[in-house]
């Protein structure tokens, strides 16, 4: 790891200031670090760009083990360092599922062998994420993976005893819940898109967005009861986002993540039947997307996560109805919601850092991440580019899958340097070799 020095940064907090970074910490920030960097310091000049703490996604699917070809722990690092995040957490929706202390360590140590971010496990809730039996969440927390996030993503907890136990049992170590939030008595097995107008006349089966609320409700009412911590995925509806802003009003240990696709993308784009656009849950109408994006900006959700979910071609390119759920999100995330909630006014930059670092990593207990940009902080932190026009390509993607709905999206702001602990990880869209 070589030492650098990041020359008239705009820091957040700070103004225009030069950031001294020496062995992986930041020693000095402002004048002094220009004056005190050893001669010979590797410089990056940053002038007209803007320094934050590096990007946490509480949601990244990484199909390592079992769907290698969809995407491994490797390619997905790389494209967490490309999208600025300097840690990832895990889901264990993979094959063997993450429902063991062995699974997670094993995740936790291919993130580390890849090297380009710090790849946190989750921990599934139940067993094979069946909904009925607790897995070792105990086990998976003591272990070297100390996992503190569990989630069953993919399938809701929908048995409220269940949820009642898992919540009673992380309280004990500070644990928190993850909860895909929706009522499958509700959906259907055959749910496919928003319930509404649209699946009406595209004769697709659709999902209520009451089957969202319901269980954001149930699952207020427990975390209260337990004095326990819930976490809800991947908040789509404004029905939803109403009961979280309750839950919070009561004082209930909750929060929420939205993913920039539920923010920017709406139902219209189903008319084409285009599995690009399918995703669990559905792209909603645009008074759930405004009402989202305000949520976002008022501070009443708390991060934006990814959800990104790659998908190999032979999964994805189906008919509508057969194709597979997900989209991917760690490249764009950052241009997406700069573009549609900075460029706009909508939020600042210290806004941005809140709900894409701080925020998340409060939520996963991630000290290490989501510092202020001090001396003595650990130098895990972004370079963005607020101005640099992105037209997205996705055959330049780190991923080993293509189904991003952003191919060919014209955006303002790119993520230029991704720094973890002192090593630059990723710089203008390549991710550096290690
Ligand atoms: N988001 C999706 O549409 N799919 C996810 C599962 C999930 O997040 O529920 C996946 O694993 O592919
Ligand atoms: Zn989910
Ligand atoms: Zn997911």
């Amino acid at each position: 790891m070589s030492d650098l020095l990041i020359r008239g940064a705009d820091v957040l907090g700070e103004g225009t200031a030069h950031v001294l970074v020496v062995d992986g910490r930041i020693a000095a920030v402002g004048a002094a670090a220009a004056a005190d960097a050893p001669s010979g310091v590797e410089r990056l000049d940053a002038d007209g760009l803007t320094l934050l703490p590096g990007f946490v996604d509480l949601h990244t699917h990484l199909r390592e083990p079992g769907r290698e070809d969809a995407e491994t722990i490797a390619s997905g690092s790389r494209a967490a360092a490309v999208g600025g995040y300097t840690a990832v957490l895990a889901m264990a929706n993979t094959s063997p599922v993450t429902d063991t202390a062995e699974a997670a360590e094993r995740i936790l140590d291919l993130g580390r062998a890849a090297g380009l971010v710090d790849v946190v496990p989750i921990g599934a809730v139940t067993k094979g994420l069946e909904g009925h039996e607790l897995a070792e969440l105990g086990l998976m927390h003591r272990s070297r993976a100390r996992v503190s996030v569990f989630s069953d993503d993919g399938h809701c907890v929908a048995d409220g005893r269940v949820m009642r136990r898992a919540l009673e049992y992380v309280r004990a170590f500070g644990g928190v819940v993850s909860q895909h939030s929706q009522d499958p008595a509700l959906a259907g097995p055959q749910a496919c898109c928003h319930e509404g107008e649209l699946s009406g006349r595209l004769g697709l089966p659709g999902w209520p967005p009451v089957a969202e609320a319901s269980i954001i409700a149930r699952d207020a009412m427990l975390a209260r009861h337990t004095r326990s911590r819930v976490h809800v995925a991947h908040v789509s509806t404004a029905e939803g986002l109403d009961v979280v802003r309750w839950a919070k009003a009561q004082g209930i240990a909750m929060t929420a993540e939205v993913a920039p696709h539920h923010l920017a993308l709406g139902t219209e784009l189903l008319s084409g039947y285009d599995p690009v656009y399918k995703v669990n849950p559905p792209l909603r109408p645009t008074e759930d997307q405004e009402a989202l994006r305000a949520g976002l900006a008022d501070g009443s959700i708390d991060a934006v996560a990814t959800d990104h979910a790659p998908h190999a071609r032979h999964d994805k390119e189906h008919a509508f109805v057969d194709a597979a759920f997900g989209m991917l999100g760690l490249e764009t995330a950052f241009s997406v919601v700069h573009d549609l909630m900075v460029r706009t006014g909508r939020m600042s930059m210290a806004d941005l850092a809140r709900v894409m670092s701080t925020g998340p990593a409060a939520v996963a207990g991630l000290t290490g991440h989501g510092r202020p940009i001090a001396a003595g902080e650990p130098a895990t932190l972004v370079l963005v580019d607020p101005t640099a026009p992105v037209t997205v390509d996705r055959a330049t993607s780190q991923s080993l899958s293509r189904n991003t709905p952003w191919h060919g999206a014209r955006l303002t702001g790119a993520v230029h340097t991704t720094i973890l602990r002192g090593a630059v990880t990723a710089r203008e869209g390549e991710p550096t070799a290690c």
